[in-house]
């Protein structure tokens, strides 16, 4: 899908690069471009938001690189994970937390899904938390995807919409939140740990559950749909990162596409 044909409401500037031509790319080669051209916008003395999962990693490891080849220095960063925190120890990226460095220069991070404002689903691995507190305190946040995760509305690939609970009466939560999206369709299910234990429930860094939301329908106004899930006491935080992201880039086979709003 050419990002250039989804809606520019909000969009105030983008540019684009080509591919060499009848080049087949992987869906994780695709992910590493976006990576790397994020990385270019990282400048020494930043304090940057480090984000989680496959595509952030190859952001992470380019950072790790640069600064070793000292084209980068005096960089902090600050990991939205365990597995981002010790991915960074190990290429000796010096790190801190948001309670020393309450403003970040910039984060980069993936995402589940982008809409064509540039609001996010964020989660499926586990992390949406400490992202999204993260990503909220950063002047710039880019997020880098591969063409696969553009949908035309959130939700719209089909694929959960994570929301983190308390495990306290889980179920009472996930019924809740079933309830409140009965129009769209809604099935709410917890996330079962994929590795150890298959049978255990899914345990956040926050020692918190995942209920996983999925939608037959569009479920309409985002901030509202956001706010009635954060008013059950059991919701710790939801996967919609709305408004947040100021910059998009998007790999394809087509080349990298690089939207700012
Ligand atoms: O919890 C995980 C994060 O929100 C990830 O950034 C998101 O799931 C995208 O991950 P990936 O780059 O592996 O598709």
């Amino acid at each position: 899908m050419a990002l250039a044909s989804k809606k520019p409401t909000a969009i105030m500037s983008s540019s684009s690069s080509s591919l060499p031509p009848q080049l087949i790319l992987t869906q994780d080669e695709l992910k590493k471009i976006a990576a790397y051209k994020a990385v270019e916008f990282v400048e020494s003395n930043m304090v940057l938001g480090l984000g989680t999962g496959s595509t952030a990693k190859h952001a992470i490891d380019r950072i790790g690189e640069l600064l070793k080849q000292g084209k980068l220095t005096n960089i902090i960063g600050i990991p939205t994970s365990t597995k981002t925190h010790e991915q960074a120890l190990s290429l000796n990226i010096p790190l801190s937390d948001i309670d020393t460095h309450p403003v970040l220069d910039l984060a980069i991070d993936g995402a589940d899904e982008v809409d064509p404002d540039m609001n996010l689903v964020k989660g499926r691995g586990g992390s949406l938390l400490r992202e999204k507190m993260i990503e909220g305190c950063c002047k710039k946040f880019v997020v880098i995807v591969d063409e696969s995760k553009l949908v035309d509305y959130v939700g719209g690939s089909g694929l959960a919409l994570p929301v983190e609970v308390v495990p306290f009466c889980w179920k009472f939560t996930a019924n809740k939140l079933e309830e409140l999206f009965c129009d769209a369709g809604c099935v709410a299910k917890l996330r079962i740990n994929a590795d150890g234990n298959k049978n255990a429930p899914y345990v956040t860094d926050n020692g918190n559950y995942i209920i996983d939301l999925y939608f037959k329908k569009d479920i309409g106004d985002l901030k509202a749909a956001g706010d009635a899930m954060l008013r059950f006491a059991g919701v710790v935080e939801h996967g919609m990162f709305i408004d947040m992201a100021t910059t998009l880039i998007v790999a394809s086979e087509m080349g990298v596409t690089v939207r700012h709003k």
